[in-house]
């Protein structure tokens, strides 16, 4: 099972991430986008380059989730591992569907079409919801993304896909303190893997 957290920056997916990853062994694989290859080292280059081409950024994002497909998720999913990643796809189809917007027509769309031929979409992805503005706080806005009026941007292109497959989000209330939001995380987690 392919489990993904998502969210705008700031909500709080690390420190949930983090807090799974402590108590779980065997048979669980934790992993994250940006990945730690040379394709993630890139991609932190382009985030701290405020002038970075957005389509460039868009491919390098886009390479990064390839090389992270096919050396991590498909094989852990292949041996039976619950996968957790912390950022997956959606973080492409939100994200730079703002940073393309007025670039390019429909970039929602076009960014999940060159997705559609190779990813493989997750089980369950946790929408970790808070409001730009507390988002851009706890993150700091240290860089271009973390800014409220982008992460507003991110934000609606979110509840768009949310709309799109309301059967595989789970909406997360992250601006409850840490604890009441790893409870029910927990809480979601064991319905879900009690179905499967
Ligand atoms: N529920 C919470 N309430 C208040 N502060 C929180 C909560 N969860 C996390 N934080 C704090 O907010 C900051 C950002 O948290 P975290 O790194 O987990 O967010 P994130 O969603 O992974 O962000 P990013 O996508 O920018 O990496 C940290 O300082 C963290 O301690
Ligand atoms: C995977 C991915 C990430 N981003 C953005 C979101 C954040 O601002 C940074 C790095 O992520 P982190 O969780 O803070 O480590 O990159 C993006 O724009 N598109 C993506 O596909």
């Amino acid at each position: 099972m392919l489990v993904t957290l998502e969210g705008l920056d700031g909500s709080g997916k690390t420190t949930v991430w983090e807090a799974l990853r402590a108590t779980r062994d065997d048979g669980w694989t934790f992993t994250r986008e940006p990945t730690g290859s040379w394709y993630g080292d890139a991609v932190r280059r382009s985030i701290g380059e405020p002038d970075a081409d957005p389509l460039a950024e868009l491919f390098l994002y886009t390479a990064d989730h390839a090389d992270h497909l096919s050396r991590t998720v498909r094989p852990a999913l292949a041996d039976g591992d619950v996968v957790v990643s912390d950022r997956y796809s959606d973080s492409r189809y939100a994200y730079q569907a703002a940073s393309l917007d007025g670039e390019l027509k429909r970039p929602m769309e076009y960014i999940r079409g060159v997705h559609q031929p190779f990813t493989r979409e997750p089980d369950v992805t946790l929408y970790f919801d808070v409001p730009p503005e507390t988002g851009a706080a706890r993150a700091g806005a240290t860089n271009k993304f973390e800014q409220t009026k982008f992460l507003s941007e991110v934000q609606a292109n979110y509840e768009e896909l949310i709309s799109m497959r309301p059967g595989r989000f789970v909406r997360i209330d992250a601006t409850r303190p840490p604890e009441d939001v790893l409870d029910r995380v927990e809480d979601v987690l064991g319905r879900v893997l009690g179905d499967d």
